[in-house]
């Protein structure tokens, strides 16, 4: 095990729309602030290896010998030197013969660059086919990935494709793309049609990797694509901030003989993300704290999740009604409405966005400072116990919600609402589970909000 102290976080630019010459240089600044002071473990397939040796961590993008048209894309996204997690990741990805991996870190820690540039690497670009797949849980993440994908081939002839609801008519054309990104079912539908020809695919990867193995969520689908894919020659590559134990199990088998690299369980989140609670009397007065915040939300941009669609919808519509710009977000709008909702929240046309799990994961943009758990995520959805004291919170995505803030070393904050002894014991055992404080902040009292969250983000 290796420790890591280099030091805390430093402030993230202020929170404007910017232009992308900007973000470019917010990256370069930002590159030297990920020195995290999480641990990380690393566990080589082969047992003779020493993962402490410098062979398995490089700290330039240079030492990887990419493809000097694969550096030009990464420099021209402002990334000048690998996160830790590329550091230590890269080098196992890119080895040969390629081995699976299993690679957690903490969410906003440059994951999708290190699985990206082993896709675009290991692709051969003078044939027509698709050698690359990777899924994700939601259409928003897939389009994010895919930006990333572009970006960063930029300088490369890489063609790539969405396997995403509504992208190929009935009747389309075998893809001829290489890189394919998309969500499950959509993916499978596409290699059963004979659109997706999967016979030279050589590489899978699985975004949010512990969400896409669940049983009790994409996992069957997502076993079903695996089973599609050739034998024993494909590389398999499993990314998430999380991995809880109850799908450890079946992603080592899913990913087998895998180099891993682990976080330790109180390390799960970033300590650059203060959080907040604020105790409320009752549902409505959620909804009145919420509106008396409104103006604490616009100062940079900020995500608003509940539990439901309808929730969602309804306080949306409330608050539109009473003159506040908002939009809601979830996996009841058709696809066209999705991506311009999201795409409009991107660019900062809409500083406000009320949404459900459906982007809890995955989604990367660097002005939201702030979130707020209007209703903590809990479990047990199917027995309906929303409100029932043994409704157990859902500590994976409540770690992935809050690390919608924070991104790559920049500050953010989080506060959730709680309203009776249910949603008090559910904030507990998230304390506990992420051995995080979570300070209280009253809810009448908006200038010392306004205080600890410019503190927070100061
Ligand atoms: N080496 C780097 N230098 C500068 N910026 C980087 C670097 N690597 C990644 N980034 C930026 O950091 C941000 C977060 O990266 P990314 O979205 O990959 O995080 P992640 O670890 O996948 O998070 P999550 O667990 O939430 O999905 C992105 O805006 C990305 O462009």
């Amino acid at each position: 095990m290796e420790k890591d102290a280099d030091g805390f976080y430093t402030p993230a630019p202020a929170a404007k729309e910017k232009t992308p010459e900007q973000s470019v240089e917010d990256k370069e600044a930002a590159t030297d602030l990920v020195k995290s002071t999480f641990e990380v473990s690393v566990t080589l397939a082969d047992q003779q290896g020493d993962p402490n040796s410098p062979l398995h961590s490089v700290k330039t993008f240079e030492q990887l010998g990419l493809h000097a048209d694969l550096l030009k894309g990464i420099f021209a996204m402002g990334f000048s030197k690998p996160s830790k997690i590329q550091e230590r990741a890269l080098p196992l990805l890119l080895s040969n013969p390629p081995q699976n991996m299993i690679g957690q870190s903490q969410s906003g820690t440059g994951k999708t660059a290190a699985f990206v540039l082993t896709m675009l690497s290991r692709v051969d670009f003078s044939k027509n086919k698709p050698q690359a797949l990777c899924l994700a849980p939601a259409r928003e993440l897939a389009r994010q990935i895919m930006s990333v994908v572009v970006a960063m081939g930029k300088y490369t002839p890489v063609q790539t494709e969405y396997a995403i609801k509504d992208n190929l008519p009935r009747g389309a054309a075998p893809i001829t793309a290489h890189i394919v990104v998309g969500t499950p079912g959509t993916m499978t539908d596409l290699i059963r049609r004979k659109v997706l020809d999967v016979s030279e695919v050589k590489v899978f990867v699985l975004d949010e990797a512990d969400n896409m193995l669940d049983q009790d969520g994409l996992g069957e689908q997502t076993l079903r694509v695996k089973n599609m894919l050739p034998r024993n020659s494909v590389q398999i590559i499993l990314f998430s901030a999380t991995f809880p134990d109850h799908v450890r199990n079946f992603a080592s088998k899913f990913a087998p003989s895998a180099n891993k690299i682990e976080l330790k369980k109180n390390e799960l989140s970033v300590d650059n993300i203060r959080q907040f609670y604020m105790d409320c009397r009752n549902e409505e007065h959620k909804y009145e704290v919420l509106v008396s915040l409104y103006h604490l939300l616009t100062i940079g941009q900020s995500i608003i999740f509940c539990q439901h669609r309808h929730t969602a919808d309804r306080i949306s519509q409330r608050m539109t009604a009473e003159g506040h710009k908002v939009a809601s977000l979830h996996g009841a709008k058709d696809a066209a409405e999705r991506d311009a909702i999201i795409d409009g929240f991107r660019e900062g046309r809409n500083k406000v966005l009320i949404t459900t799990n459906v982007i809890a994961r995955g989604i990367d943009i660097l002005q939201v400072n702030m979130v707020v758990n209007y209703d903590l995520p809990f479990l047990n959805e199917r027995d309906n116990s929303a409100n029932k004291e043994d409704a157990r919170p859902d500590i994976e995505t409540y770690i992935h919600r809050i690390g919608r803030t924070g991104r790559f070393g920049r500050k953010g904050i989080s506060v959730n609402f709680v309203h009776d002894k249910a949603t008090w014991a559910q904030m507990e055992q998230i304390e506990a589970a992420t051995g995080k404080h979570i300070i209280r902040i009253a809810t009448n009292d908006l200038d010392e909000m306004e205080e600890q969250m410019k503190k927070a983000l100061k």
